[in-house]
């Protein structure tokens, strides 16, 4: 262990306080706690007496040999402030004279020598405000000024961390086998200043904090047993429970054992005349008062007493208005079970029964010329254009004429970025622009949104992120990391909640609080989702030592970018994860656990893999992405940051084999990734391919986009249906979707595949940031026309429904 971060966090409850710790990394890249010391307040002197404390633990003397991190970031966003006061003035031999805003300070700076007369480069091994001022001199006389990281000390370099760290991998000892601590276990709290200012006297409680947990305790009868008085003031009431049973009321009611009270929870009214049926139940109720009211009056609760003691004038006008109050309620509790509740602003076309006819339908068998009846939301009827006359008797139809028909695409894999990122995409308008792309349902991707989705409470807090926001339906994978590998409470907590499967990574994910797993995990998480037959999504790439020259490529250019991510990391990862993948074969330990590899990019070695698992019998699947379908690394310019994504886009004879394993069945289905960011992050103005964020922008397009490019491949419109819908639906466990046949969710496209348009600046995008797209200024073929998700007409001619009403789907 070379590595210590320190931090430290508030602790609230009983001991308000502040806890300062320390963790490391260990082999498996991941961090674990090495000392913590809770403190009364984050200051210097408890900053110095941890410090000092864990010095003496750890041996550490100056020069010993480990590394620290803290949050510099304030730190140099304050010297890049300093530094836009100052002026370079470039003097020849690589010297600068570096003037404060007043020339009250002036500095040399000799970049070819990287000496700085402030001294604080040597010092502190991170260029001062003097350098800054000078690299940006250098910058805008168009000089190369090399890659960041050349500009700080060898110290802060991943490289040197890595050398340091590769031979110190020690073996420890479980849990069980640590040796005693003669210290003693009791700790005491530190002592608690209350702070300044007026407390918080109410406190907002948690989503997950029962109810009952606060407010009074009813007082309840020690003598009789009811609520409401003490055993002091209690008027002699018998103890026991109700001798009225449901059939003495019902055999003056009618209804048999069910009570009238209880008839809309318990009872399935299904008559005609349901007010006839509830006034009967009241007229019983009433007819039953007289022989039971006693019976009934010592079991009451002694609040509803007065109730029942009313002057018989008042309980006849409460009983003759009942009835009607339980007619009201019965006609809003069975127009919301009805199968679909449409309402004039989910539906561009507010019918709950209609047809759509059009010269070619694709259905899993043939594509055909003639009608679908949709009727409260799912497909009833599939009819032949020959057939079809008189079939229709008063409902709408909508001809599409040549228009194709097709199930609407289903994306599993997007990421959405709500709650937490929504600046990056947010439910309405990725859920937007994957209906006027003919999506119908798209699963969220549990990273990049805030918290990641890891646990039932982070799933829940997307769910109600979702709630009214989404037009088209929307499902969740959960993240698999090494926090609830080891705990499978956590993930069965998750997948009961309703996550579809999960999704790991096997590299860093780019997101703090989604960290990597490796294949322990792997083989943990399958053993969980074998119990609920749920598939493992795993990005597979495994960062392995590069051999670059530091500061020799050139960080614009993409090829640089790509030496950074070969496609040996591809392969490593498959290797090591289908040496897991094994368990999922019939009579294996995780039978039933499926793990699908998401948008593969290498389609030489990491594809022969793939195949070899498949024929050995292990469940495995693999998509790929548009963008490795459209794209090839030679025709990506310089600087062109839109391109960046992982694993990265490869060389045109890479492509070439992607679309022929497409087109043979090696590879399953498509994805778009679709994982957009704020443009900031894609540095357009430095162009810099290895900082800028990796993610490609495609969620409205990737329907044209297959389409266009996979032309001179041969692609058809069963292909389409195939990867698009029918094998997607399948992994995210969608039975009822992905085809139009009877019985299947109204979920689809209407698109016209011979049109062709610009994605110009005139073409109305919808995603949240159209300029990150690496589609924009490209010509397809294949415009959509309209979308249905579960019968509501969600997106026609370049308009959405107004109201969100897609639905969240749960396992
Ligand atoms: N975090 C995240 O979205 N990563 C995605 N981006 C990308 O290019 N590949 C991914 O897996």
């Amino acid at each position: 262990m070379d590595f210590l971060g320190l931090d430290g966090a508030f602790m609230k409850g009983p001991y308000p306080s502040m806890n300062l710790t320390t963790v490391g990394l260990y082999g498996n890249n991941c961090t674990y706690p090495v000392t913590y010391g809770v403190v009364e307040s984050e200051k210097y002197s408890s900053w110095t007496w941890f410090l000092k404390n864990l010095g003496d633990d750890l041996d550490l003397t100056t020069n010993s040999n480990f590394t620290f991190i803290t949050d510099m970031q304030k730190t140099l966003e304050k010297i890049k402030g300093e530094a836009s006061e100052y002026r370079a003035v470039f003097c020849g031999n690589g010297k600068y004279q570096v003037i404060g805003g007043e020339c009250v300070d002036q500095c040399i700076v000799d970049i070819t020598q990287h000496t700085y007369s402030c001294n604080k480069w040597e010092v502190t091994g991170i260029p001062c405000k003097h350098t800054i001022v000078a690299i940006w001199d250098m910058r805008r006389n168009n000089e190369n000024v090399g890659i960041p990281k050349t500009w700080v000390h060898p110290t802060y370099w991943l490289k040197t961390w890595q050398d340091m760290y590769a031979f110190k991998i020690e073996p420890i000892n479980g849990r069980m086998m640590w040796a005693k601590s003669p210290c003693p276990i009791k700790l005491l709290p530190p002592k608690h200043h209350v702070p300044i200012g007026r407390p918080k006297k109410k406190r907002r409680r948690p989503a997950t904090e029962d109810d009952s947990a606060t407010g009074t305790i009813p007082v309840r009868c020690s003598k009789c047993g009811n609520i409401g008085h003490n055993g002091r003031s209690s008027k002699g009431q018998a103890v026991g429970g109700l001798q009225v049973s449901g059939s003495d009321v019902g055999q003056n009611a009618g209804v048999g054992q069910n009570s009238g009270l209880f008839l809309l929870h318990k009872g399935r009214i299904t008559a005609l005349a349901p007010q006839l049926h509830l006034t009967a139940i009241f007229v019983g109720w009433r007819r039953a008062k007289d022989s039971t009211f006693f019976r009934l009056r010592s079991q009451f609760p002694a609040k509803l007493l007065p109730l029942i003691e009313m002057e018989s004038g008042t309980w006849r006008l409460i009983l003759s208005m009942v009835p009607l109050l339980l007619y009201l309620l019965f006609i809003v509790y069975f127009d919301y079970n009805s199968p679909k509740a449409t309402t004039s602003g989910c539906s561009l076309f507010p019918h709950d029964h209609f047809w759509i006819s059009s010269k070619r339908i694709v259905t899993p068998h043939e594509i055909i010329s003639g009608a679908v009846e949709i009727n409260g939301g799912s497909i009833v009827s599939l009819v032949k254009e020959k057939d079809w006359q008189g079939q229709v008797k008063n409902e709408p139809v909508i001809d599409y004429g040549e228009a194709v028909l097709m199930p609407g695409l289903i994306d599993v894999h997007a990421h959405l970025d709500d709650p937490g990122r929504a600046e990056w995409e947010g439910f309405p308008s990725g859920t937007k622009a994957a209906a006027a792309g003919g999506i119908t349902t798209l699963i969220d991707m549990p990273l990049n949104s805030f918290p990641s989705t890891v646990s039932k409470e982070t799933l829940k807090l997307k769910k109600e992120a979702a709630k009214g926001r989404i037009y088209v339906n929307v499902g969740f994978w959960g993240g698999l990391v090494p926090e609830n590998a080891i705990n499978a409470s956590i993930l069965e907590g998750l997948l009961n909640a309703g996550a579809l499967g999960l999704k790991s990574f096997m590299c860093p994910s780019g997101i703090n609080d989604f960290p990597m797993t490796d294949a322990t995990h792997i083989k943990e998480g399958l053993s969980v989702l074998a119990k609920y037959k749920r598939p493992l999504l795993v990005h597979a790439e495994k960062q392995q030592e590069l051999e670059l020259e530091d500061g020799v490529d050139d960080p614009r250019s993409y090829s640089t970018y790509l030496k950074t991510r070969p496609a040996s990391w591809e392969e490593t990862a498959i290797r090591e994860l289908l040496t897991v993948a094994k368990d999922t074969r019939v009579g294996g330990p995780a039978e039933g656990a499926h793990v699908h590899i998401v948008h593969l990019s290498d389609s030489r070695s990491s594809l022969e893999l793939i195949k070899e698992a498949k024929n050995n019998g292990d469940s495995v699947t693999v998509e790929t992405c548009p963008h490795y379908l459209a794209f090839s690394a030679e025709e990506i310019p310089d600087g062109d940051t839109r391109f960046k994504c992982s694993p990265p886009i490869r060389d045109a004879s890479n492509k070439e084999n992607l679309w022929e394993a497409l087109m043979g069945g090696d590879i399953d289905m498509l994805s778009s990734d679709h994982s957009p960011s704020a443009p900031e992050l894609k540095l357009f103005e430095e162009g810099d391919f290895l900082r800028a964020w990796g993610g490609i922008s495609s969620l409205q397009f990737v329907l044209p986009v297959t389409w266009s490019y996979g032309l001179r491949y041969g692609v058809t419109l069963e292909k389409l249906v195939s990867w698009w819908s029918e094998k997607p639906a399948k992994l995210a466990g969608q039975d009822l979707k992905g085809e139009i046949a009877i019985g299947k969710h109204a979920d689809i496209v209407v698109w016209e595949p011979e049109k062709e348009f610009d994605l110009d600046e005139n073409y109305t995008v919808h995603v949240k940031h159209p300029s990150i797209s690496a589609y924009m200024g490209s010509r397809l073929t294949g415009k959509v026309l309209a979308t249905f998700v579960n019968g509501n007409l969600v997106f026609d001619d370049g308009k959405h429904a107004p109201d969100a009403c897609g639905t969240t789907i749960l396992a």
